[in-house]
């Protein structure tokens, strides 16, 4: 085995040193904060990418440069895996680890004791494939991962600035190249060929959908939007708004599908463009995330959400299935969180198998590989579909016996190839969702009455120290601090249809709380009780306690 080019690392790594007073974190969405501190983070993370491909024997690592939703300041790098998936979670404690060294000396203690206990076998080849969206501050970041990458000797091909779910699918094809696995081209242009061509295949026999507003959030989304607006050429037109890449402070701001979905508003910058019955949506900062809405007849605003999104998706594909004479071998299930509203809970569960599991994409994705179809959607517009490696044979090699089986497997086939399943996708969800409205001929109203959403509050409180909240049962219950719960569960008690849970974010220094109940009003005040409680029984300052809560 040959060593850790220690010279290498430690010229560069002096370059990129650490800030002293700063601890990092790779979290739920890889490492994520002020882009000003982000420098010896890119560094480290491009040794490790590099690392991590040694380990995989060289297949390709993807490392993404985004901060998706958050404000332009903000800047991250998160790791994807060889089938395009998420990095695994037991390197996420090292990349915490390596980030935190407060040396050069230290990091490379840190990278060589990392080696020995990985069994990292350094004379494997390494490969990473990076990217980054349209913040400013995202080119000085590039070059620390590039600095990181030439310091352990790692191939890198850059990717440019494009999409979180673009990154995601080079990376599956780079590393399905000419197998029987094979994903697609590995090009951008690979991509929208792909997404485009099934999309034109699943609506040739339908009208032209109406055209579509879409808001891109300023961000690198509308590059992406543009794009495909040209691949879609007639099949469907698509107007797009926010496409300010490079006003400064625009990204994310009063705009976007995390703007939608937290204020459950229109964009303002929207409000004189969309009309009454017309539907649109809304990207977020590197379009992985998706948020519906329409105007109705009245030209009230109508959110449809990543549950809207799941409940039309799972319905269709449910049929499509049953239509192709294959509902005994191919089972499709939903994966949700406790985030999802309750009325789409109950509209999917009478229709197929539901699951609920912690928050985070990788839970959920993890779980919907379990199912042989798993369609899994956060309420926040992230989600995909997964069509098991058998269920894809079974579609290949199924002999249909009338001319409607064989449409719909038709239509299955082209959904897989439709669909990125390799991590949630604005544009390739946007594609799904407009073929399934298409084939229902459904507008906004009628997808949106599928089932009517109850009311419902999220609630931020910032208490001492959050690590104190424990949760079991996918989130939906506190074991500490200890009787919480049973006081949570009493005022619960008085609400009708009322549920509400707690639990600490992984993504920001607050506790959550959710609340849902058949009347608005009430919805709100037991989430401002829920949050006063939680807020009273941690020792919250009577005297900075929030007005609202109650
Ligand atoms: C209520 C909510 O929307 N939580 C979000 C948020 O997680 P928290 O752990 O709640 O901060 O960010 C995650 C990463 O983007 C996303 O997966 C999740 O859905
Ligand atoms: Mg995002």
């Amino acid at each position: 085995m040959s060593g850790l080019p220690v010279a290498s690392i430690k010229e560069l790594s002096e370059k990129h040193p650490k800030p002293s007073d700063i601890k990092f974190t790779y979290g739920t969405a890889g490492f994520r904060t002020l882009a000003s501190v982000l420098d010896s983070v890119l560094f480290r993370v491009g040794i490790l990418a590099g690392l991590r491909s040694k380990k995989l024997d060289g297949k390709t690592i993807g490392v993404m440069v985004t901060a998706s939703h958050n404000p332009e300041q903000d800047n991250g790098v998160k790791l994807v895996d060889p089938r395009g998936e998420m990095l695994e979670s037991s390197w996420e404690s090292h990349a915490t680890t390596l980030s935190n060294a407060s040396s050069t000396d230290e990091f490379i203690s840190a990278l060589e004791a990392f080696v020995r206990d990985a069994k990292i076998d350094l004379s494997k080849p390494a490969r990473v494939v990076y990217a980054m969206d349209t913040r400013p501050s995202g080119p000085a970041l590039v070059s620390a991962l590039e600095d990181g990458l030439r310091a352990i000797g790692a191939d890198g091909r850059n990717a440019g600035v494009t999409t979180t779910p673009i990154l995601h699918y080079l990376v599956r094809a780079i590393n399905t190249k000419g197998t029987a696995e094979a994903y697609g081209d590995d090009s951008e242009d690979g991509y929208y060929t792909k997404l485009t061509n099934a999309f034109k295949k699943l609506v040739s026999a339908k009208p032209t959908p109406s055209p579509l507003l879409i808001d891109c959030a300023n961000g690198v989304g509308a590059n992406a939007a543009k794009k495909l607006a040209e691949y879609l050429g007639d099949t469907f037109s698509l107007v797009l708004e926010n496409t300010s890449i490079t006003a400064p402070g625009a990204l994310n701001n009063a705009c976007g599908a995390d703007f939608v979905k937290t204020t459950q508003k229109l964009p303002s910058s929207l409000s004189n463009i969309i009309k009454p019955g017309q539907r649109g949506c809304s990207l977020d900062g590197d379009a992985d995330r998706l948020m519906y809405f329409h105007l109705d007849d009245r030209g009230q605003f109508r959110m449809l959400d990543g549950d809207k999104i799941a409940a039309l998706v799972a319905a269709f594909i449910v049929e499509l299935v049953k239509a192709a004479g294959l509902d005994e071998s191919i089972k499709v299930g939903v994966v949700q969180t406790a985030y999802a509203n309750g009325a789409s809970t109950k509209y999917l569960a009478e229709r197929l198998p539901v699951k609920c599991v912690s928050t985070g994409v990788k839970h959920l994705h993890h779980a919907a590989e379990h199912y042989d179809v798993g369609v899994y959607f956060e309420a926040n517009g992230h989600g995909t579909v997964l069509f098991s490696p058998d269920t894809l044979a079974k579609l290949a090699d199924y002999q249909p016996s009338t001319p409607a089986q064989s449409t719909a497997v038709e239509h299955l086939v082209n959904l897989t190839q439709l669909i990125n399943q390799t991590v949630g996708d604005a544009l390739s969800d946007m594609l799904l969702v407009e073929v399934v409205l298409a084939h229902k001929a459904y507008g906004g109203l009628e997808w949106d009455s599928l089932y009517v959403d109850l009311p419902n509050r999220l609630v931020k409180v910032v208490v001492a120290d959050r690590h104190i909240f424990k949760t079991v049962d996918a989130e939906r219950r506190l074991t500490s601090p200890v009787g919480l719960q049973d006081k949570i569960d009493s005022l619960v008690g008085k609400y009708e249809g009322g549920r509400s849970f707690v639990r600490p974010s992984g993504t920001e220094d607050v506790v959550r709380v959710y609340a849902e109940a058949v009347v608005k009003s009430q919805a709100d005040e037991l989430a401002f009780r829920v949050a006063g409680l939680v807020y009273d029984e941690t020792g919250g300052d009577p005297a900075t306690r929030p007005k609202e809560f109650l």
